[in-house]
């Protein structure tokens, strides 16, 4: 694919597409979209799952003063139907968000205040942009009509045990974790159209999930001997004051960290595991760059016997030709953390190895994007009964 396209899909195009697991429907609904690409806004309003067909839907953004929170504020300033009504902060309880972040100062928003002190009445969907282990806790608190996207990592993992195991402490809202939704939008669209609660994705497991899952599913790979060499930029851990994030920490340099015992690693082998319908088990080593935004997975994979990296090639391009923030570049063409900050896209890549049998795959994300915010943003337009693009035009910032 040459170039990224994110105007309406030709209804061609959706005739074209076939489904490629059985489980998920390709609700990006090709002729809603492109009829509510030329419609008034007024008509558009009318997709509304909400009711009253002429109000904005109104959000609540908790943890606004973070960089996810800030990345949601960025991408909602373009959003037609999205409004936000509610936003908080913890240690900047108080202060306005525009004295926070200058350069987001463009739209009209409420102050930030303590989620104690916010009011959840004027609120159809909040996105929760807080540490890990405060969500549990904190969303028991709010009405229970809210829709939820939790861009945490409080919901994602299934199996509660495995939960305490990994992030050492106890599961405070099991009942809402059996309610939750993983929300990696391309793979599991149906569910997350329906949800009340969507779990969002880790960054790392999204860029690694999405290459891997319809390779994994078509039987194309080895399960064993999964080896995935992933890097981040420092936003990925937040905005909070570490010593291990100091620009002199940082710069000029790299370096490896949570080697085996990463919490991610659970929730890719769920994701995984889950299509493969057996345990699959991954080696996974994630950098540190000098970056603010961006990361990259190299994942080294052993191939099914007979099959050829072409064959991978191919799939992937079959699996994504009609979504829009996934692509597959043209062969040889190597994806560039530059070439998605910013934006929405995942890019991916598929190369022979030298090593007979073997094939090393790409993908790129921004992490505050599709690996936060945007894939966030996309759910949540989902489970409002919006175009999932709705407010994600957003190209790529280069270079
Ligand atoms: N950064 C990334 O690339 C990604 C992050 N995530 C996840 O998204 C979530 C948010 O991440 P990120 O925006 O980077 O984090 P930040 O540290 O930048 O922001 C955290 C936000 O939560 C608020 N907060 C902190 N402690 C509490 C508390 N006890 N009660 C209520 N609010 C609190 C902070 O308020 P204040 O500033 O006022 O102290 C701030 O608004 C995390 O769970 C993270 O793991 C997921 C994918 C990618
Ligand atoms: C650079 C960096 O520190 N990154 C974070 C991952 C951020 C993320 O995607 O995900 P969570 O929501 O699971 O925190 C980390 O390694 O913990």
């Amino acid at each position: 694919m040459a170039a990224i396209s994110t105007g309406p899909i030709p209804s061609s195009t959706c005739q074209r597409f076939k489904l490629p697991w059985p489980r998920r429907s390709h609700s990006l609904k090709c002729s809603v979209r492109a009829s509510l690409a030329s419609t008034p806004l007024k008509a558009k309003n009318q997709q509304l799952k909400i009711g009253d067909s002429e109000k904005t839907v109104r959000i609540g953004v908790l943890g606004a003063s973070g960089y996810t929170g800030a990345e949601i504020v960025r991408l909602l300033a373009n959003h037609p139907y999205f409004a936000i009504t509610v936003m908080t902060a913890d240690g900047k309880a108080g202060q306005p968000f525009g004295s926070v972040f200058p350069h987001l100062n463009t739209q009209e928003l409420p102050n930030m205040v303590a989620i104690k002190d916010a009011d959840f009445s004027d609120v159809d969907a909040v996105f929760c942009c807080l540490p890990h282990g405060t969500t549990q806790e904190i969303i028991k608190g709010l009405p229970e009509q809210l829709k939820v996207v939790d861009l945490s990592a409080d919901f994602r993992l299934k199996n509660i045990a495995e939960y305490e195991e990994w992030y050492g402490q106890p599961h405070k809202a099991p009942k809402l974790q059996e309610e939750a939704v993983y929300g990696l939008t391309e793979i599991y669209r149906e569910e997350i159209e329906n949800a009340r609660l969507v779990a969002n994705p880790g960054c790392y497991p999204t860029s690694i999930q999405l290459p891997l899952m319809p390779l994994i599913e078509a039987g194309l790979i080895e399960l064993r001997n999964i080896i995935i060499d992933a890097k981040s930029g420092v936003s990925g851990a937040g905005r909070g004051a570490k010593e291990a994030n100091l620009y002199t920490e940082i710069a000029e340099g790299i370096h490896s960290y949570g080697i085996t015992k990463h919490r991610h690693v659970p929730e890719i082998e769920q994701g995984l595991s889950g299509v493969a319908n057996s345990k699959v088990t991954v080696s996974f080593t994630p950098h540190l760059m000098p970056m603010s935004r961006g990361m990259q997975s190299t994942i080294y994979v052993k191939m099914a016997t007979g099959v050829t990296t072409d064959d991978l090639y191919h799939h992937l391009i079959a699996t994504y030709e009609n979504e829009e923030f996934v692509k597959v570049l043209e062969k040889g063409v190597v994806p560039h953390t530059r070439h998605v900050r910013g934006s929405n896209y995942c890019l991916l890549n598929v190369f022979e190895d030298r090593i007979q049998g073997r094939a090393i795959i790409i993908s790129v994300i921004d992490n505050l994007v599709k690996g936060a915010s945007g894939q966030a943003l996309q759910n949540l337009n989902l489970m409002m009964g919006f175009p999932e693009n709705t407010g994600l035009d957003y190209q790529p910032l280069f270079p």
